[in-house]
């Protein structure tokens, strides 16, 4: 299999704040200011990861984990205690222009579009800043005009349109200098379902139609479920995992809860008086869990990875007569709660 072309490579990467310890007591803020005593915060530790052209990749992790710490070293805003970032080869701390021209950003809580102009007026001044040609500029409103839409409130003052709306133009704004690599932050904050659903299409686009890397920052699970192929998870500065969202469901190995419901009688393989949950081995030793049965319904927790679908059925329907099956897979949103 030919390996993607490397866009952000980061190697031992480190952060370590250095504050002042504040005292406390009388005077506390002038003993403070003399003492010079420091506490050392490590934000971000030996940090390695590779995302290649044209992936989705979700950085994801409790507050205060140290993903802003992250993107804002990737970004050359912060300079690393030690390692090494590169953006498509370029280094962001020592060739910040050239990084920038690369990198589209995306602050779902802060916009940087001019609040009192209308969102025409803000992409000339951007592609002004980014010396975007006037053809050019033009060609790319065109498309991203669009991709999200934006002819309805093409002339609106920022400060008047709907989050969805200043999501969309925001998005436009971060892709005007058509970068390689897009940083996402909570780009969906807010958003009722209709428009959350928008905008996912609309990343989803970028990334397959437009080969925009993306890497996106978020508390929204279903966010990541739904648009990235990798998540990598960092917890207290250090990387707990990266991989696939099927292979950390897997890893994490919460159970399917599957429901049956039976017409009329049914006789479960277990003692009389039998106290639930209880365990069951099937043959090659696979297990699943009797959690409950009450009236026609009896509830099962398998693990999907050691019994199939199909055994489960079989099984059930040597016990009654089985009017309806309902399987509910582990939410993500409990295996991401796991890995915290
Ligand atoms: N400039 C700074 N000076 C000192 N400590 C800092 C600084 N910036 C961040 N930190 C600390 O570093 C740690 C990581 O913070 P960071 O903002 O990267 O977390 P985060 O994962 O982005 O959190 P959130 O999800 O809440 O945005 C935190 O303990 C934070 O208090």
């Amino acid at each position: 299999m030919q390996q993607a072309q490397a866009m952000i490579e980061v190697k031992g990467l480190n952060k370590q704040f250095r504050t002042p310890v504040v005292k406390e007591g009388r005077f506390a803020g002038l003993r403070t200011l003399f003492t010079r005593e420091y506490r050392l915060k490590e934000a971000v530790k030996d940090i390695n990861f590779t995302i290649g052209k044209g992936e989705f990749v979700g950085y994801i992790g409790p507050n205060g984990a140290g993903k802003s710490t992250t993107i804002k070293m990737l970004t050359g805003i912060l300079h690393p205690s030690s390692g090494e970032v590169k953006i498509n080869g370029i280094n962001p701390h020592k060739q910040r222009r050239q990084v920038a021209k690369r990198l589209g950003v995306v602050f779902g809580q802060r916009s940087q579009l001019w609040w009192d102009l209308p969102v025409k007026d803000s992409y000339d001044i951007l592609a002004h800043m980014y010396k975007v040609a006037p053809a050019d500029k033009e060609k790319r409103l065109a498309e991203l005009g669009e991709l999200l839409e934006l002819k309805e409130f093409w002339l609106t003052p920022v400060r008047k349109l709907s989050l969805g709306q200043r999501m969309r133009a925001d998005i436009a704004a971060s892709m005007l200098h058509d970068p390689d690599v897009l940083f996402l932050d909570e780009p969906t904050i807010g958003l009722d379902v209709t428009a959350k659903r928008s905008i996912r299409g609309f990343l989803k686009r970028l990334n397959h139609e437009y080969e925009k890397t993306i890497l996106l920052t978020t508390h929204d699970m279903d966010d990541i479920e739904q648009l990235c192929e990798r998540v990598m998870v960092i917890n207290h500065g250090e990387l707990s995992y990266e991989g696939t969202i099927p292979h950390l469901r897997d890893k994490i190995g919460l159970p399917t809860v599957i429901r049956i419901a039976f017409h009329g009688d049914y006789r479960l393989p277990v003692p009389e008086g039998c106290l639930f949950p209880a365990e069951l081995v099937l043959d090659g030793d696979q297990t699943f869990r009797i959690v409950e049965a009450g009236g026609q319904e009896v509830r099962i927790e398998a693990n999907r990875q050691q019994v199939k679908a199909m055994d489960i059925l079989r099984i059930v329907s040597d016990w009654g007569e089985v009017a309806d099956i309902h399987m509910e897979e582990p939410d993500f949103e409990d295996i991401i709660h796991r890995v915290y």
